[in-house]
């Protein structure tokens, strides 16, 4: 209790659900003369950002790099809106209150809640991080459903409230499947906005050959990741290149290529965990900030990046009506357009296949979520883990 001649910090608006409105947290609810501060004059106008799994592993390191500038640019103030489960509640007004504690310039609103159609209301930006990790003993298929039903939801509340030309970046996982049934869940909202997230693959992919090129990372360019953020994934050093040279001119054990290397991508994840004990956090947030980032700014002459988009009108042969990893450039305004200047061979068109299937398979079992009719699930055995699992 508060002593009578002391004064009371601003508290937490409890979230919707408690009082029908989302609100403002703490700090936050001020209001500001943006106008009368120097520095935001050459200010653009503010973007608002939705994050669900707001409190969260990866979230706890993504937040603070949206805020500080590094991903939309030290002119770029921003409104966070954080979305969190109920059992999350309470962490997510600890993660609000480190953001209160930061005091970044840049970020002018905090806003928590648990009902996703109060924190969608005119996102630019949905980060759709949350999702039930999968338990001891649970089915694949059991996964897709948990975690396709909150897609399916937020697809439907994103429909309905988020800006009409929201960018959404899907990272819980199953992260395609649950991509493409959140935009079919999503009609008004172009189907090219939803992006799965298979950058942190891609990261790791231009590590590892770096590595074995014994060049520093930034030489490789050119690194797509296809198809499914799964231990099918195809890290693809045929069109990847080092300082400029096709990989396979630069590394010539063509063996380690096509036998560690692509196994070593497709596990990456799994063999992290046995480490940490927990899946990566850290590095995939860096892999969100840079997935915005490369739509937000133009991608360098003759580079792309990997991106699970919308598979419909690709050049590359690949079924329709998927969400699969594919090479991407943009002109930095948060759209892209699929690159086509890239070659196959027998190797790379069968382990895309591969993918493929496994995508296809993925969309049957969750067909009572895309309102497609009945759910069929006669998912691949084996080797269908995502990457984290082992
Ligand atoms: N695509 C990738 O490259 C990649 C990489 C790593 C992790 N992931 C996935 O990202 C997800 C999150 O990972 P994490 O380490 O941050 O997990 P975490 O368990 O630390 O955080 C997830 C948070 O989401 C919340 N949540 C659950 N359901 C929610 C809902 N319906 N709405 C809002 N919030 C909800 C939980 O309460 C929890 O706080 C997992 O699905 C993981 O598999 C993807």
């Amino acid at each position: 209790s508060v002593a009578p001649n002391q004064v009371q910090a601003p508290v937490a608006v409890p979230a919707e659900g408690q009082t029908g409105k989302p609100e403002c947290y703490g700090i936050f609810c001020l209001t500001y003369d943006l106008k009368a501060e120097e520095e935001t004059k050459t200010w653009k106008k503010m973007i608002t950002i939705a994050v669900s799994g707001a409190a969260g592993m990866i979230s706890n390191h993504l937040l603070f790099k949206l805020a500080s500038g590094e991903v939309f640019g030290p002119d770029q103030p921003i409104a966070l809106k954080l979305l969190g489960s109920e059992r999350s509640f309470n962490a997510l007004e600890g993660v609000a209150m480190e953001l209160e504690d930061s005091l970044y310039p840049l970020l002018r609103a905090v806003s928590i809640g648990i009902d996703p159609y109060d924190i969608f209301q005119d996102a630019e930006w949905a980060l759709l991080i949350g999702a039930k990790p999968r338990g001891p003993g649970m089915e694949r298929a059991d996964l897709l459903d948990i975690n396709g039903q909150i897609f399916a939801e937020q697809g439907k509340a994103l429909n309905a409230v988020a800006s009409r030309n929201v960018k959404v970046i899907v990272v819980g996982n199953p992260c395609n499947t649950n991509a493409l049934i959140c935009l079919k869940n999503a009609p008004n909202i172009p189907a090219k906005n939803f992006h799965g997230l298979t950058r942190l693959d891609e990261n790791r992919a231009k590590c590892q050959l770096a590595l074995k090129a014994g060049v520093f990372y930034d030489k490789v360019s050119n690194m797509t990741i296809w198809g499914n953020h799964s231990t099918t994934q195809v890290p693809d050093f045929l069109n990847a290149k080092i300082d400029g040279l096709p990989v396979k001119t630069v590394i010539k054990d063509h063996k380690w290529l096509e036998e560690e290397f692509t196994v070593m991508i497709q596990k990456r994840g799994g063999a992290l965990i046995q480490k940490w004990g927990r899946s990566s956090a850290a590095s995939t947030a860096v892999s969100i900030a840079d997935a915005i980032k490369s739509l937000v700014t133009p991608t360098p002459e003759g580079d792309w990046f990997s991106s699970a988009v919308y598979t419909n009108g690709n050049p590359y042969g690949i079924a329709e009506d998927l969400v699969f990893s594919m090479p991407c450039r943009s002109k930095g305004d948060g759209d892209y357009e699929l690159v086509k200047d890239v070659v196959f061979d027998d190797y790379l068109r069968q382990r895309i296949k591969k993918s493929e299937e496994e995508l296809l398979a993925e969309k049957r079992c969750t067909a009572h979520l895309t309102g497609e009719g009945v759910a069929v699930c006669d998912l691949p055995a084996g080797d269908t883990m995502l990457p984290g699992e082992m």
